[in-house]
């Protein structure tokens, strides 16, 4: 159990943590969110005993922290700095090695062997392993790429065999793969190992998916505290970080999904009409129209739970029976829509009979973006005239994940080439 009471941190003249008070449960992964400057690696540096605090307590395993030697806060929590540059000129495994150092003793010089557990060297290399760093293990430490010595750390931690780790943004330079492995790695130490994981992390639906609880911090101060979707509510996140955001639940995943919306508050001018359906679209709809469009969605059936998000954001939504197809009104309807729209969106859709007629509809544009969570070998291809229908889509029109909405949308509606600029004359 760590926990930290009543913490104050000022560093020159400057408050830094300003009565800060939480606890993380054994066995739990915690995330500290919030935005730059807010306090998070001064709170985790609170944690190791290696800043001063000016007031309160932290206390780990229920010892003050205060009250440990650096080898006895060593041995129960280890740590992953943010800043992974390193100047000296070792091997990897002998920096993975470093993390046995609070088992050395004085006396004996070597390692902290026994007869009942693993040898350091297996530590090592499992922690090695672990992080898959084994491949270049005899190679220098300065001569690894960025992500590589970020996961070189990670085994030092691990090696460190603490009941807690602190993680200093673990995946900050780590590409999509690493990010991922990373934190599922992470994960698997706190459930199966039932290690204690507290991590400074900025990606806030990288957060959501992994942590089982969140902390907000801006300004020195915990502003939100508990599980990912109780911390990432939209007045939170606008409170700390100044910048609004809609959350939603992620489509494939179901945790919590922030996406920022761009400052400018203004209503922006332009029609979208969205195909989609089957809880597809809801995201996408939330943001478009929080983003000032003016949106049109369908054909949906009734009982959909995207119409429902569409009814309740007000927005003009096709509809047809139940279960039914898309007939022919309900067509009509839809080309009509995507005639008048400046751009047509396709959602991530399944790609079956039920969305044909809307994929015909679609054809009445030729500014169409797609927005795809899943890449085309992730998809269920028959050979279709549905499935056809929507690869001609995607050839003609945009491919966007879904954080590049919003200015495949902008541009798709106000071209560069046709606003507005100096005359060239
Ligand atoms: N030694 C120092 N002296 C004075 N101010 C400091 C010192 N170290 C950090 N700070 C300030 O303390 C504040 C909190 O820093 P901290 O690194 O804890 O924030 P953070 O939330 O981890 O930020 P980031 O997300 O950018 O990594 C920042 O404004 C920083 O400039």
């Amino acid at each position: 159990m760590i926990e930290i009471d009543g913490v104050a941190v000022e560093l020159g003249e400057n408050s830094i943590l300003d009565g800060v008070t939480t606890a993380v449960e054994d066995g739990q992964f915690v995330g500290l969110v919030g935005p730059n400057g807010a306090g998070k690696t001064t709170l985790l540096r609170t944690i190791n005993g290696v800043v001063e605090l000016d007031r309160g307590e932290v206390r780990v395993g229920g010892d003050p922290v205060a009250s440990l030697s650096s080898k006895e806060t060593s041995r129960r929590v280890a740590v992953v700095p943010q800043d992974t540059t390193l100047s000296f000129d070792f091997p990897v495994e002998e920096v993975v090695a470093m993390g046995r150092h609070p088992y050395r003793s004085r006396f004996s010089g070597g390692g902290a062997d026994s007869a009942d557990g693993p040898s350091d060297r297996e530590r090592v290399v499992a922690a090695m392993e672990r992080t898959e760093v084994t491949a270049f293990a005899d190679r220098s430490i300065t001569a690894v790429s960025g992500g590589e010595r970020q996961r070189v750390l990670l085994a030092r931690a691990l090696a460190q065999d603490t009941p807690a780790l602190l993680l200093d943004e673990p995946t900050a330079s780590l590409d999509i793969n690493h990010q991922v492995r990373t934190l599922e790695l992470v994960r698997e130490l706190v459930d199966e190992d039932d290690k204690t994981v507290v991590a400074a992390i900025h990606d806030l639906n990288l957060a959501a998916h992994y942590c089982d609880e969140l902390r907000l911090l801006s300004g020195g101060r915990i502003r939100a505290s508990g599980d990912p979707e109780t911390v990432l509510a939209e007045d939170h996140l606008e409170a700390a970080f100044d910048t609004r955001a809609v959350v939603s639940s992620h489509p494939v995943t179901g945790s919590t999904y922030v996406t920022a919306l761009p400052e400018r508050p203004v209503e922006r001018e332009g029609r979208v009409h969205v195909v989609g359906g089957g809880g597809t679209v809801s995201r996408l709809l939330y943001v478009l129209s929080a983003a000032g469009y003016d949106v049109s969605v369908g054909a949906l059936n009734e009982g959909d739970s995207d119409l429902e998000t569409a009814r309740s954001l007000g927005l003009d939504a096709v509809t047809e029976e139940p279960f039914a197809p898309v007939g022919d009104d309900a067509r009509r309807a839809v080309e009509s829509r995507v005639r008048e729209a400046d751009v047509t969106v396709l959602a991530d859709v399944e790609v079956g009979v039920g969305n044909l007629a809307n994929l015909r509809a679609a054809r009445e544009t030729d500014s169409v973006v797609v927005v795809e969570e899943r890449s085309f070998a992730e998809r269920n291809y028959a050979g279709s005239d549905a499935a056809a229908l929507y690869r001609e889509l995607c050839e003609r029109g945009r491919v966007v994940g879904p954080d590049e909405l919003l200015p495949a949308v902008e541009e798709a509606v106000d071209p560069p080439s046709e606003r507005a600029g100096p005359a060239t004359e």
